[in-house]
């Protein structure tokens, strides 16, 4: 008897069709996300979790209403929605899917900032209205863009930034070993704040870094500054956004991800004129989502088989 799999959403074809064959696949097809309480049924019986992206909390609770489950797979790198702790705690493996979507979040991460300093969405908005407008920007070359969570995601980005002439500075809570093959400096938060002339967000949602970007951090940036977020919308506090824009102590924001998320469409961020919003697409690509799609279900698989699953977040209870 093939194991039964919990599959929150939708899915790519052919790792479906992977899934299918190993598993007998109970799947959720909306509209919306799958209701918590009927998650809760359905896993009562179910070996397997495969989460299509990070809207399924999995906490305590959850796995409690699980008893059978022996592994957890979901399709992203992001693992704000699942606590880790318990999963290890149960003795249940975990994987994401970590290095495929790094070249595809990059690049929209670095053209949310190039659209913005170059007012490219704006002209497309005027021509696309029948007006023939110039739109003035800012040249990217010659300025110090500064990266806060120089991971995989990070560092690619870095490689595009330097392609087009900037300077890169960056702040993790380590140095990194390899920043001087990236072209790279290491620099407090405070000095990212004060000296960037552009700052890219890709640091990890965790208690640590939400609500990292307030008040005092927004004062403390230039006010030509453009800031990008493309982590998760909590590690910045909305509000304060919204009033560094607002009254110009900061030049424009780009976002990809945004709290709350989906943002409402009369959101007052919506209102402002400084301000580029994408839908959280960083790896919203066909290949990159296939090839996540691919790795979740790898990690699933290997993990029904009680072998080691190929990216696993608490290797402590990974099989061997
Ligand atoms: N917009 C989108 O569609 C996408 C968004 N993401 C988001 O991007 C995030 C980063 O992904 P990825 O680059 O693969 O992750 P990595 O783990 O490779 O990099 C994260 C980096 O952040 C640093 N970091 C972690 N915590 C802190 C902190 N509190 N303060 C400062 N630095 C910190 C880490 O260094 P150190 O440990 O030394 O501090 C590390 O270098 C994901 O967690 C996800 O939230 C990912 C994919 C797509
Ligand atoms: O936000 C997306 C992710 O992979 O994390």
């Amino acid at each position: 008897m093939k194991p039964k799999v919990v599959l929150t959403g939708k899915t790519w074809p052919i790792p479906f069709a992977k899934l299918q064959e190993h598993c007998d696949v109970q799947h959720w097809e909306g509209p919306g996300p799958i209701p918590r309480e009927l998650l809760k049924v359905w896993l009562e019986d179910a070996e397997g979790l495969l989460s299509v992206n990070h809207g399924t909390k999995v906490d305590e609770d959850l796995l409690d209403a699980a008893p059978k489950l022996r592994v957890i797979a979901q399709s992203g790198v992001g693992y704000d929605n699942i606590d880790v702790a318990a999963c290890t705690k149960k003795g249940i493996p975990f994987g994401n899917t970590p290095g495929v979507l790094v070249e595809a979040t990059a690049d929209l991460t670095f053209g949310i900032l190039l659209s913005a300093m170059r007012r490219i969405h704006e002209g497309w908005g005027w021509v696309r209205t029948g007006q023939w407008r110039e739109v003035m920007g800012t040249d990217l070359y010659g300025k110090t863009l500064g990266i806060y969570g120089m991971g995989d995601i990070g560092s690619a980005v870095a490689k595009r930034a330097q392609a087009s002439g900037m300077q890169i500075i960056y702040h993790n809570r380590t140095r990194k070993q390899d920043d001087g093959h990236l072209g790279a400096r290491y620099v407090s938060f405070d000095g990212l704040l004060e000296e960037a002339d552009c700052i890219i967000v890709l640091v990890p949602l965790s208690e640590q870094s939400r609500g990292m970007f307030g008040k005092e951090q927004f004062d403390r940036m230039k006010s030509t500054a453009y800031f990008v977020n493309a982590s998760r919308g909590p590690v910045v506090q909305t509000e304060a956004l919204y009033d560094a824009l607002k009254h110009n102590n900061i030049a424009y924001a780009a976002l990809d991800v945004t709290d709350p998320e989906p943002l409402p469409g009369d959101h007052p961020l919506l209102g402002l004129s400084n301000i580029l919003v994408t839908p959280h697409i960083g790896s919203a690509t066909y290949e990159t989502r296939n090839s996540m799609a691919m790795l979740a279900v790898d990690n699933l698989l290997a993990g029904l088989a009680k072998k080691a699953l190929p990216a696993c977040v608490n290797p402590s209870v990974n099989y061997i």
